[in-house]
């Protein structure tokens, strides 16, 4: 089973028993360490202070947005899963995060989704050589941060996910409990699944954002006017969204078209199923297509143009769509929706707060590039973007 189609995957999902109490655990704790709207809110801002400091270094000068913003979007996991940030240019950062990206890369090639489906062809499928050994370089550091952090724990202060599931194993532990779904082994999926499931998706989203406003430039006028007006220069928060609806619609406009998951992850059906007049055998993989919803020409007016009125109503208000669902829906709905939505939110309204996001010099906006780059996700090509100070 180690090597089966599920052991490439299992970077993000798990089925079963284990399934249920681990996503109930990690609910619960994502709430108490910063999924709860002001610990994570503090979070993001402090985090986005970090992020902004560093597109000023290039001085409006064009660079590739990937790297400062998945490193800002993952200290957010990493503050509610270890208790602490890292900095920017720790090399045990970067590297598990680079490395985590890459995997997210790799997973979506041709290759994989070929071995998916034929999984005894494993040992001819070289890119798998290489998401097996960056799957080992990611599980032993994070055994070591773990370490370190059984070597610190304070049962009566808990800093974040990982102490409070070593507390729980513990309890269990005392009390005589063995074979609990508290073990080492489910610890180090569930915080490698929040750290994957996390970073990629969040970051993804915020840079196709940044790349709409720099192709969209009218649409970027009205984003800077409306958050001029609402906020000026003081602070971004969540509460001020329901101000904001124009901004907020160019956000769920962006997750709509950039459609990052558009096959969500498989499914397994858990009995014999009619569906729409079709047998589906129990045990049938099933992929939800995501992209036939966000797409869906029922639905949308403009199904394929980037048109933030799609969430707006004549008045200028905000108003929600049944067809927006990037989350998936379901009992396995995305675990960290609310998170992601407050980080979106933050980050995103706050980097148009202070930068005017352009093509390079010599490039137009119809010369920006909006094809998706291949991968698990759905990312934009590589580009660079100018940041120019606009505060
Ligand atoms: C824009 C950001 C995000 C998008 C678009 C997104 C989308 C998704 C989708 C489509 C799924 C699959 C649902 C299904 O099985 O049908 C999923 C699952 C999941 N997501 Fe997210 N996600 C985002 C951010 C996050 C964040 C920040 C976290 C971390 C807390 C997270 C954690 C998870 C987990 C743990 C699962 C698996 C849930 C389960 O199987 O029970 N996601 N997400």
């Amino acid at each position: 089973k180690e090597d089966s189609h599920a052991n490439t995957q299992r970077v993000l999902w798990s089925n079963g028993d284990s399934w249920k109490e681990m996503r109930r655990f990690a609910l619960t704790n994502l709430r108490d360490f910063g999924m709860g709207k002001k610990a994570s809110e503090d979070k993001i801002i402090e985090e986005c202070d970090y992020l902004i400091e560093v597109f000023k270094t290039f001085k409006g000068k064009s660079f590739d947005t990937t790297q400062p913003i998945n490193y800002a979007v993952s200290n957010i996991i990493c503050s509610i899963v270890y208790g602490s940030r890292f900095e920017y240019d720790d090399p045990e950062f970067t590297s598990l995060v680079d490395r985590t990206n890459r995997t997210i890369q790799l997973v979506g090639s041709p290759s994989i989704q070929v071995y998916n489906m034929f999984p005894w062809i494993g040992k001819w499928v070289t890119v798998k050589k290489e998401i097996d050994a960056i799957g080992a370089a990611n599980k032993k550091q994070n055994l070591g941060l773990f370490s370190h952090l059984k070597e610190t724990l304070n049962p009566q202060m808990c800093r974040g996910f990982v102490d409070a599931f070593l507390v729980r194993k513990q309890n269990l532990e005392v009390s005589g409990i063995a074979n609990s779904h508290f073990n080492d082994r489910n610890l180090l999926y569930t915080v490698l699944n929040l750290f994957a499931a996390g970073t990629d998706t969040t970051a993804t989203t915020l840079r196709w954002g940044l790349l709409y406003m720099a192709k969209n430039p009218k649409i970027q006028d009205q984003v800077q006017e409306e958050v001029n007006r609402e906020i000026g220069s003081r602070q971004v928060q969540i509460e001020d969204r329901k101000n904001l609806p124009f901004t907020d619609a160019v956000i769920h406009e962006t997750q709509r078209l950039a459609n990052i998951a558009p096959m969500a992850v498989p499914h397994k059906t858990s009995q014999d199923i009619t569906f729409q007049g079709h047998f589906i055998k129990k045990g049938t993989t099933v992929y939800p297509l995501l992209t036939s919803v966000l797409y869906d020409e029922s639905e949308w007016e403009r199904p394929h143009s980037f048109y933030p009125a799609h969430f707006l109503d004549k008045d200028g208000k905000f108003v929600k769509r049944d067809a927006f669902m990037p989350f998936s829906a379901g009992r396995r709905i995305c675990l960290g929706e609310g998170l992601a939505r407050m980080e979106l939110f933050i980050f995103f309204t706050s980097l148009l707060q202070h930068f005017r996001f352009t093509p390079p010099p010599g490039v137009s906006e119809d010369e920006l590039d909006l094809t998706p780059r291949l991968g698990f996700t759905l990312s934009p090509s590589p580009h660079k973007l100018c940041a120019v100070s606009c505060m």
